[in-house]
C-alpha cells in the first residue's frame, strides 16, 4: 500500500515520518509549494524537535516524497490522509473549507477504489459529509471508503507521541477500511478502539475538552489560593497522586493556548447549541480561560500603578516551549495589552518570532532574555522555557529598573527569587 499524506503542516508532516519509519512508502501532498520545496531538501518548515532529522533520513532514503502534484499524487496512492487544518469560523465552529477542498480534488481525481482516512480535527457527521463530497465530484463512480482517524500528537513533543500513540481510534463502517488500517498500523502495540466515525469524531473533542477542562478547573483554584496564602503547585501534587485525578494537566498558569484547544471547545460548545444541548462546564472553561491572562495582567499593573511610561520585559512567546506556535499564544494577548495601554514591550523568545504585521512593530524584539530585561519595570514570564530557570537571577537583577517578576507559568522558585530581592508572584503562589 502507498500512503499519500494531504497537509503537511504538524500532523500530516508528523504522520508522513510515522508511516516512513514503519516502513511505508509515503508521499506528502500540499497546496503550499514553499512548504513542499523545504520538505523535499528534508527541511522542516517549523520547530519540532527531532522530526526534521527523521524527515531527511527518509527523503534520502526515497521512502519519503513531497509534491504539489495533486493529479498524480491522487491516482498514484489507494490511502490517502487528510490532515489539512480546521480552523474556527467566527461563530466558534469548525471551518471545513479545506476538507471539502480535499475531498473534492480526490472526487476529481480519482482513478479506482481509495481509503480516505480523516486525521484532521472534524465536528461529528463529517466523515459523512465527506462521502458526499466525494461522490458529488466524481465523474465515474469508483469505490471508496472513509475512516475517521483522530491525531492525539501534542506539538513539542509530535515524534515520541505519534510513534508511541497510548490508543489508535478508528471510526468506519466499512470491513475493508478496519482490515486496511490494521495492516497500516502494523507495528503499533497500543489500545485499539474500532467504531463509528461520530464516535470517533466526538472522542477526539471529548479528550481535548476535557484536558482544557482540567487546565481551567486550576486556573480557577490557583485565584481562591491567592486569597487563601495557599500555593497551588501544592495543592496539584497532593491531588494527582491519586490515581483517579493523576498528576497531568494540573498547571495553573496563563490558560491554555495553541492551535487545538482553544477551537476544540468552541466547535464542541457551538455544534452542542446547534442539538439545543448547553455545556455549561465547557461555557465555563472557556470563560475563565479567556480571562486567565487578565488575572496576572492586573496584579502587574496595579504593582506599577498603571502602565503608561513603563517597560514591561516578556519573556516567552510560543503558546508552550519546544515549539515556534503563537497561534492563540495567551504572551500575544499580554502584549496587546500592554500595547494598547502605552507601555514599551521589550520581548524574548528562543525561537518564536511576532507575526509580520503593522501592530506589533512598536514591540522590542531582543535577542536574548537579558537584553531584554535592560531597563525593565517588571518582567512577565509566558512560556516555561528551560532557559528562563537557568537565567542568572542575581546578575539579572541588576539590568532591571524594579525587580518585579511575574511568573504566568509557576516556573521559578519563588522562595529564592525572594531571597535575591525580588517582588515575585505567579498564579496561585500564595506566599
Ligand atoms: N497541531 C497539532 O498539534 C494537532 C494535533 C492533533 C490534531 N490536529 C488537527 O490536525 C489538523 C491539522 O493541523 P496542523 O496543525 O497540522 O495544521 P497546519 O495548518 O499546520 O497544516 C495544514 C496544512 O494543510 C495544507 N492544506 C490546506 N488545504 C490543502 C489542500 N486542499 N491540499 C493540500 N494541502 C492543503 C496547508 O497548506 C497546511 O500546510 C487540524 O484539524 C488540527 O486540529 C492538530
Ligand atoms: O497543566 C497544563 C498543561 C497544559 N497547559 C497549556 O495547555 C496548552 C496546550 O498544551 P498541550 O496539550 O501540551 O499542547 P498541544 O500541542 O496543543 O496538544 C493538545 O492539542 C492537540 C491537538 O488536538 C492534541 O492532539 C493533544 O493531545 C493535546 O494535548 C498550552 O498552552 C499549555 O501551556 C496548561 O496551562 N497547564
Amino acid at each position: 500500500m502507498k500512503i499519500l499524506i494531504i497537509g503537511t503542516g504538524y500532523v500530516g508532516a508528523t504522520t508522513a515520518m510515522v508511516f516512513a519509519e514503519i516502513g511505508w512508502q509515503v508521499t506528502g501532498l500540499d497546496i503550499d509549494a514553499g512548504k513542499i520545496e523545504r520538505l523535499k531538501k528534508g527541511q522542516l518548515h517549523f520547530h519540532e524537535p527531532g522530526l526534521e532529522d527523521l524527515i531527511a533520513k527518509h527523503v534520502q532514503s526515497g521512502r519519503l516524497r513531497f509534491t504539489t502534484d495533486k493529479a498524480a499524487a491522487i491516482k498514484e496512492h489507494d490511502v490517502i490522509f487528510l490532515c489539512v487544518g480546521t480552523p474556527s469560523l467566527p461563530d466558534g465552529s469548525a471551518d471545513l473549507r479545506y476538507v471539502g477542498q480535499a475531498a473534492e480534488d480526490i472526487g476529481r481525481l480519482m482513478k479506482g477504489y481509495k481509503l480516505v482516512v480523516t486525521k484532521s480535527t472534524v465536528p461529528v457527521g463529517t466523515q459523512e459529509q465527506i462521502k458526499k463530497w466525494i461522490e458529488a465530484a466524481q465523474q465515474t463512480a469508483y469505490p471508496f471508503d472513509v475512516a475517521s482517524n483522530p491525531e492525539f500528537l501534542r506539538e513539542g513533543k509530535a515524534v515520541e507521541d505519534a510513534l508511541h500513540p497510548d490508543r489508535i481510534v478508528i471510526g468506519t463502517d466499512s470491513q475493508r477500511a478496519t482490515e486496511q488500517l490494521k495492516k497500516l498500523y502494523w507495528s503499533f502495540s497500543c489500545p485499539w478502539i474500532v467504531t463509528t466515525p461520530r464516535t470517533a469524531e466526538l472522542i477526539k473533542y471529548a479528550s481535548n475538552s476535557f484536558l482544557a477542562t482540567k487546565i481551567s478547573y486550576m486556573n480557577e483554584l490557583a485565584r481562591l489560593c491567592d486569597e487563601l496564602e495557599v500555593n497551588v503547585k501544592e495543592i496539584a501534587e497532593g491531588m494527582g497522586l491519586d490515581p483517579r485525578i493523576g498528576p497531568s494537566f494540573l498547571q495553573a498558569g496563563l490558560g491554555y493556548g495553541g492551535s487545538c484547544f482553544p477551537k476544540d471547545v468552541s466547535e464542541l460548545v457551538t455544534t452542542s447549541r446547534k442539538h439545543h444541548v448547553n455545556l455549561r462546564i465547557l461555557e465555563g472553561v472557556t470563560e475563565v480561560n479567556r480571562m486567565q491572562y487578565a488575572y496576572l495582567l492586573d496584579k502587574v499593573r496595579s504593582r506599577l500603578s498603571g502602565f503608561a511610561g513603563k517597560t514591561v520585559a516578556v519573556l516567552g512567546l510560543a503558546f508552550k516551549p519546544d515549539t515556534d506556535d503563537i497561534r492563540e499564544a495567551p504572551a500575544l494577548r499580554i502584549i496587546d495589552q500592554l500595547l494598547l495601554e502605552q507601555a514599551s514591550v521589550q520581548l524574548y523568545d528562543p525561537i518564536a518570532s511576532l507575526p509580520g504585521n503593522a501592530a506589533y512593530q512598536a514591540v522590542k524584539f531582543c535577542t536574548s532574555a537579558e537584553d531584554a530585561l535592560k531597563g525593565a519595570d517588571a518582567i512577565i514570564l509566558c512560556t516555561e522555557w528551560p532557559e528562563f530557570a537557568q537565567l542568572d537571577w542575581k546578575k539579572a537583577k541588576k539590568l532591571l529598573k524594579q525587580p518585579n517578576l511575574f511568573d504566568g507559568r509557576n516556573m521559578m522558585d519563588a522562595k529564592r527569587l525572594r531571597a535575591l530581592g525580588y517582588y515575585y508572584q505567579g498564579i496561585g503562589s500564595g506566599y
